[in-house]
């Protein structure tokens, strides 16, 4: 068997700037977005629980899992906020939080 010792990557090729000034904002910048990435999946996490009580309570009443009309006003929430892309991301969460349709 070989063994491969890797060579650390410099921050310019981990980065892929140029000058070591650009290569520390990038870090910097980077460490904010997997902190804010962090946030934005534990809101994701609570916003499928939040999802599932409003399901449940809907099912053991009689009804349906699904509400189009509802999906219909958090997808135009979304649009109205991020364009187009939005849509796309709500339409990602809503099978997140109800599964796929
Ligand atoms: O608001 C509701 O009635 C929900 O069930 C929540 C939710 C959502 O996650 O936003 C999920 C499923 C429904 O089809 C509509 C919306």
């Amino acid at each position: 068997m070989t063994t491969t010792t890797a060579t650390p990557l410099t921050p310019a090729e981990k980065t892929g700037a140029r000058t070591d000034e650009a290569a520390a904002l990038i870090g910097d910048a980077r460490e904010r977005i997997d902190a804010l990435d962090d946030r934005i999946i534990g809101l994701i996490q609570e916003r499928v629980a939040v999802s599932a009580v409003i399901q449940e309570a809907r099912i053991s009443s009689g009804g349906r899992r699904v509400n189009l009309a509802r999906e219909m006003e958090v997808l135009g929430h979304y649009r109205d906020a991020l364009g187009k892309p939005g849509t796309a991301l709500a339409m990602t969460m809503l099978e997140l939080c109800r599964g796929r349709i």
